[in-house]
């Protein structure tokens, strides 16, 4: 339109803005990042109000339904963190964790080998074992979850085809935690990338997001990440143009002592939804 004269050859807004958060990701720092997030206040399990419990009651109840299961199952921007696939490991014969961030993919290949200087998740481990009242011993859950975990795999939403022209075979199950939303730069483009992580799915397959609700920013260490802030209606008109039913929404509103200046967080969502049986 008038007014909107770029030089010949420059990326069109939406592009350059991708590249943008490309750029500003190159200073995530994980453990800073893990600190904000997976460390008290906000870990903290003596009470399911709080937030961390919250979200593992949210992916267990949906694993219990005994629905979501099958062969393979793909976390989609897992970060540094593998809370978000305790519940699952029950139910996938191979889980793979993507990242964007070589750092972060590192982080999850020294989880998985036990190397001594790895964050600790036997908290996260053991909340799960309770919640999920089979018996299970959390080293034992551990140890299934190491042996699942076969793939760590560079990924990039923004892409058509997320995890590169070579994987083939869709999965049977999508979780996906916190990512959408903190590499879009506005809605479009993180509608565009929920259709493109969506061509990973099998027809009929389960999506489990987590998310966050009106952010605008986030830490980790020196970098300051900008988030497109979306709503609980943005997440479902966005889930529903993609072809998905919502089998349950659910959102959690971050109470005053959990906003630790790390983020400008509102709320939580988590939403168990599949895809079409056909495009
Ligand atoms: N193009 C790309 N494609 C895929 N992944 C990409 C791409 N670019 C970056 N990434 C990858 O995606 C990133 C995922 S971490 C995103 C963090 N989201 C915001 C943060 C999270 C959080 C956590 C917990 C709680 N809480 O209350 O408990 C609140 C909040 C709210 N703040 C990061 O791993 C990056 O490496």
């Amino acid at each position: 339109c008038a007014g909107q004269q770029r030089t010949p050859g420059s990326d069109p807004p939406a592009m350059s803005s991708i590249a943008a958060v490309g750029e500003s990701y190159q200073k995530f720092n994980p453990r800073a990042y893990l600190q904000n997030n997976y460390m008290p206040p906000r870990a903290n399990f003596s009470s399911e109000d709080c937030v961390v419990p919250w979200k593992l009651r949210c992916l267990a109840d949906a694993f219990a339904t005994g629905d979501i299961h099958g062969r393979t199952l793909i976390d989609i921007g897992s970060g540094p963190t593998i809370y978000q696939l305790l519940s699952a490991c029950d139910h996938f014969e191979e889980i793979i964790a993507t990242d964007y961030l070589e750092v972060n993919r590192e982080v999850l290949r020294r989880w998985v080998q036990d190397e001594p200087d790895s964050f600790d998740w036997s908290p996260y481990i053991k909340h799960v074992c309770r919640i999920e009242g089979k018996g299970e011993q959390w080293k034992e859950k551990e140890q299934k979850l190491r042996g699942k975990l076969r793939q760590i795999l560079p990924i990039d939403v923004h892409q058509p085809e997320p995890l590169g022209s070579q994987f083939c075979q869709p999965a049977d199950a999508l979780v996906s935690t916190f990512c959408l939303e903190a590499v879009s730069p506005d809605r479009p483009s993180f509608e565009r990338a929920l259709h493109n992580v969506t061509t990973l799915l099998q027809p009929r397959g389960h999506f489990l997001l987590i998310g966050a609700l009106e952010e605008t920013f986030y830490l980790a260490g020196e970098a300051k990440l900008s988030v497109v802030p979306v709503s609980e209606p943005d997440v479902r008109e966005a889930l529903s143009k993609t072809g998905y039913h919502i089998h349950d929404f659910r959102t959690y509103l971050m109470p005053p002592g959990l906003k630790i200046g790390v983020d400008d967080v509102s709320g939580v969502f988590f939403v168990h939804a599949q895809k079409a049986a056909v495009a």
